[in-house]
């Protein structure tokens, strides 16, 4: 059976990146994404937003809900500084395989657990299972009907303490209407928006920080 365009891009890093270079990595999968075959990686635009973010925040425990290929887990993780790790949520089998090749290959293994299953299922098992006290950065970027009911659970479960740094991928395209109207009125979130473009498309599209007030 033919292959999955994620075993493509994959196929594509292992043959032309640089093994354990992460940039290497991103501009790769950002070469073929942007030439070959599109894919909804965060890609190089907005993944200069969220470059930003996390050297801002310098996170020791981080979260992503939604790994796919591992593009942004590999843009993450290369920024984390010694002893901080990108805890990233992954719960389709075959994007779980792939990005674990992804990241090993990037040679930022050390720095990502990648944690398969629904985001629903794992987030209440950050704090017992996972040794996880609280989180310093949540990069969001699943199915964009989960984003509002896990920034709730993430609080249900208190995994956010005052200072955490939300960032929303897709505002605008695909968008998450409910996202943006729970969290955009709730006075706990101090929230700001940064326009910016889909990837590999000249389509706008933006990303969402919400800092956590306590
Ligand atoms: O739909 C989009 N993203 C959904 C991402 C979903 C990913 O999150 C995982 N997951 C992990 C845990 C879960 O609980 C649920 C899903 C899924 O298995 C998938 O790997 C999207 C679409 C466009 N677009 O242009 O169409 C652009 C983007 O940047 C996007 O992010
Ligand atoms: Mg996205």
């Amino acid at each position: 059976m033919n292959q999955s365009k994620e075993r493509r891009i994959l196929n594509f890093v292992l043959q032309n990146a640089v093994r354990g270079d992460p940039c290497s990595v991103m501009e790769t999968i950002d070469k073929y994404c942007s030439e070959k075959e599109w894919a909804m990686n965060v890609g190089d635009v907005k993944g200069v937003i969220l470059d930003k973010t996390v050297e801002e925040i310098n996170p020791k425990v981080a979260l992503e809900l939604g790994t796919y290929c591992g593009y942004s887990a590999v843009r993450i993780a290369r920024l984390l500084k010694a002893g901080a790790c990108l805890l990233t949520v992954e719960f389709n089998p075959e994007f779980a395989a792939i990005a674990k090749q992804m990241i090993e290959f990037a040679g930022v293994q050390d720095k990502v657990k990648l944690l398969e299953g629904p985001s629903e299922v794992i987030i209440p098992q950050l704090k017992k299972k996972y040794e996880v006290d609280t989180l310093d950065f949540v990069f969001v970027d699943h199915w964009k009907d989960r984003y509002a009911p896990d920034t709730i659970l993430l609080q249900e479960c208190s995994l956010l303490r005052k200072g955490s740094v939300l960032l929303a991928d897709n505002i605008i395209f695909p968008g998450a209407p409910e996202f943006v109207k729970y969290i955009r009125n709730n006075p706990r979130f101090q929230c700001s928006t940064y326009p910016s473009y889909l990837e590999y498309m000249k389509v706008q599209d933006a990303m969402e920080k919400a800092v956590f007030l306590g």
